[in-house]
């Protein structure tokens, strides 16, 4: 696919740069292994924020009053399982996944062609940046202990859920005023339907990712970013 050379690329991680079982099948799991962890750290001021967010959405989202440790860490266990895309469970992942990185368990997985696609991009002068609903930390991680290396010096910025959700329009359009460039001088890449049609909506140029046989869903697809080139 040869499309018009963007001014910025902003990726997704999971089914995008990287594998959906290995989010589902490592970094899910390492969460939830290491999760009593979190008890011994709420003098952490990331965690101590984060569990109290966590009361507070326990209830708004789920209608449930908790208040100990362990009702806390209880409902982000749950919403773990169900894959929830919520800002404290999101933010306390990447603090235990930080250590699973450091200690050498944890690997990013990103797909082959990745690393000398974010080069080749970068050297032709385009801006690179993460949406991701993986915390910015969590991001950093999976990029900085890569099996391809360090990837982080190719992105500029990074997005999480603190800017908004992925499948909502309003969150493209502050994305765009955040980084003062013209929506249609933005190439969005994810997996998600849904992601796609949010950044469509606010004029994104979109392309699908189409990995590990996925059936295709959106108007233009690749299956790997070595389709994708520019004039
Ligand atoms: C930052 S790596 C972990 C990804 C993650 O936690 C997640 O929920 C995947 O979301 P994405 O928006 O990258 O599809
Ligand atoms: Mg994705």
């Amino acid at each position: 696919m040869i499309l018009k050379s963007p001014k910025y690329i902003l990726t997704d991680i999971e089914g995008t740069t990287s594998s959906i079982s290995f989010v589902a099948e490592k970094l899910f799991p390492y969460f939830r292994n290491n999760i009593l962890d979190l008890a011994e750290m709420t003098e952490n001021p990331i965690v101590k924020a984060a569990f109290e967010q966590t009361i507070q959405l326990a209830k708004s989202e789920d209608g449930e009053t908790i208040s100990t440790d362990q009702e806390i860490i209880d409902k982000l266990y749950e919403w773990s399982v169900e894959d929830r895309k919520i800002t404290p469970l999101k933010t306390l992942q990447g603090v235990l996944w930080e250590k699973g990185y450091q200690e050498g368990e944890l690997k990013g997985h990103v797909y082959p062609e990745v690393a000398a696609n974010l080069k080749s991009w970068k050297e032709q002068g385009i801006e690179l940046g993460v949406f991701s609903s993986g915390s910015v930390s969590a991001q950093k991680l999976i990029f900085g202990y890569s099996i391809s290396g360090d990837l982080t010096p190719y992105f500029s910025s990074y997005f999480d859920t603190n800017t908004g959700g992925k499948r909502e329009s309003e969150t493209y359009k502050k994305i765009a005023q955040v980084l003062q460039i013209n929506p249609s001088e933005i190439l969005f890449l994810s997996d998600i339907v849904e992601e796609l049609e949010a950044a469509d909506s606010n004029g994104f140029q979109t392309i699908q990712l189409s990995r590990d046989g996925m059936t295709p869903s959106w108007k233009q697809f690749v299956t790997s970013f070595d389709e994708i080139t520019f004039e």
